[in-house]
């Protein structure tokens, strides 16, 4: 779905790729650590602390590809490395919330299930030889949906955010179900 801003971020983050000319790795593995910060703020009722974190755990997301295609840094570790840490992500980030008392613990377990699978789905496809980015719950929408709940929930009140979780939980299994027919699409 935003996947079509791809070539416009590219651009934006050119400049930045180009001073920052380390292993693209380390900043996949700090991704997850800003994860970590995003939990312990909704743990705590923290809801801005939990959407800044979001924002900039992504925006390290989609540094470490810039940086990794900017210097000709790409390896298939790298990509196996950051979609590795994008589920650890996903998953803190979603305990957090339940932590936090924003869900009930089964909405929240739905949240976690839905999101893995929806990436698993992608991972297996591929591992079949199918492009899988497709649904429109991919993560950046999530992150973003999430960031938007967070937000609505700060400024106004916080059983916003528990309606936005669940709109999230069903928008995910959409996409696990438009990444299946997908697959079956280009495998039948
Ligand atoms: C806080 C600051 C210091 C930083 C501020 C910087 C700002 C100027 C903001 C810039 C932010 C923006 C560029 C970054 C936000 C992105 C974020 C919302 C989401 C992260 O996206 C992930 C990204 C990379 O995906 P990747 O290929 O690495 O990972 C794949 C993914 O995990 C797949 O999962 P799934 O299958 O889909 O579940 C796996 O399957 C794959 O294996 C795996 O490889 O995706 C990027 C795609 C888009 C091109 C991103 C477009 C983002 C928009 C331009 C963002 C606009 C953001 C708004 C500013 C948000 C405002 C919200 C507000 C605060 C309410
Ligand atoms: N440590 C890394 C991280 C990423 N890559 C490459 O970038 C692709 C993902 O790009 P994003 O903009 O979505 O982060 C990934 O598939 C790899 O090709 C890398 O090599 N090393
Ligand atoms: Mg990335
Ligand atoms: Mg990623």
């Amino acid at each position: 779905m935003l996947e079509s801003l791809r070539p416009l971020l590219t651009k934006i983050l050119n400049p930045l790729a180009r001073n920052l000319n380390i292993n693209p790795n380390i900043v996949t593995v700090i991704s997850p650590f800003i994860a970590i910060l995003a939990a312990y703020g909704f743990a705590n009722h923290l809801l801005l602390l939990g959407c800044v974190a979001i924002l900039l755990s992504g925006f390290l997301d989609v540094v470490d590809g810039a940086v990794a295609r900017y210097h000709n840094r790409s390896s298939k570790f790298g990509a196996f490395l950051d979609s590795t840490m994008d589920r650890f992500a996903d998953a803190i980030i979603y305990i957090g919330i339940i932590f936090g008392g924003y869900c009930d613990w089964f909405i929240g377990v739905l949240a976690i299930h839905s999101a893995i699978t929806v990436s698993y789905v992608r991972a297996r496809a591929e591992s079949q030889g199918v492009d899988c980015s497709v649904g429109i719950a991919e993560r950046a929408v999530r992150m973003i949906i999430l960031m938007v709940g967070a937000l609505i929930g700060h400024f106004t009140q916080p059983i916003y955010f528990t309606y936005v979780i669940i709109i999230l939980v069903i928008l995910s299994y959409i996409t696990v179900g438009q990444r299946i027919y997908h697959v079956w699409k280009a495998l039948k």
